[in-house]
């Protein structure tokens, strides 16, 4: 069995209250042998509905859900996985807003395991480094594919990206869908939530503002 040790630190950008809960040994297992072991227990799951595995159509299913669950949905639980966020000198002294704004979001909630979509817009005011644009989007990606609460998405972004920058001059602003609201549950299809955190400048009012001024276009139609 391909067995590989991988020691899990939390997330070494953000403070331990805001990472993901795991537990101790999470990453002792290889993601082949996670989606062996979860192929295993989908099948389980899918016999217990009473579904026919023998079916063509359905015979697929287990290995599909596990190869999804691993690779896919919940990549970012590794963190291996966290993307590499290049930064550059800010040559140029930009020292005003910069916001990266209607940045998917493709998440999961953690207490269903059902979609959470949405977007995200990103805002910081650069000292000494600059981020390549896309890595934004990229974080955004990697803190959204994990079973998450939008909370603790908003603080993990927020977070990391005040430690790679060296500046609490951030604020993440996500609205998104959640479908155990929409789709189960209250079933309230109109409904969607909003979450905002930030730190330094945008403490002050008219910053805070100037920012929520520019990103109110947001043509989410979720
Ligand atoms: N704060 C927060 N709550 C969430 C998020 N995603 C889902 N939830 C809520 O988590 C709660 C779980 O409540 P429970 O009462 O344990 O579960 P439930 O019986 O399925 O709740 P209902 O959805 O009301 O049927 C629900 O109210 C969800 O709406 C999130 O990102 N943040
Ligand atoms: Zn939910």
């Amino acid at each position: 069995m391909n067995r590989e040790k991988i020691e899990y630190e939390g997330d070494a950008h953000i403070s331990s209250s805001v990472d993901t809960p795991l537990v101790k040994n999470a990453f002792e297992t290889s993601d082949n042998d996670k989606i062996k072991n979860i192929q295993h227990h989908f099948s389980e799951i899918m016999k217990e509905l009473g579904l026919d595995l023998t079916d063509d159509s359905l015979r697929g299913t287990p290995y599909r859900v596990a190869k999804m669950y691993v690779k896919e949905l919940f990549y970012g639980l590794n963190p291996h996985n966290r993307p590499k966020i290049s930064t550059f000198e800010n040559k140029y002294g930009y020292q005003k807003m910069l916001v990266e704004q209607n940045i998917n979001i493709d998440s999961a909630c953690e207490h269903h395991f059902l979609p959470i979509v949405g977007t995200a817009h990103v805002g910081y005011i650069p000292k000494d480094k600059v981020v390549g644009l896309s890595k934004i989007n990229r974080l955004v990606d990697y803190y959204s594919h994990r079973p998450q609460v939008q909370e603790r998405l908003c603080l993990q972004i927020l977070k990391d990206l005040q430690q790679t920058l060296e500046t609490k001059d951030v604020i993440v602003v996500i609205n998104a869908k959640h479908l155990c609201v929409s789709s189960r549950g209250i079933k309230d299809k109109s409904s969607f939530t909003t979450t905002l955190e930030y730190g330094g400048q945008f403490k002050e009012v008219s910053l805070r503002n100037e920012f929520l001024e520019i990103i109110k276009n947001d043509n989410n139609t979720f």
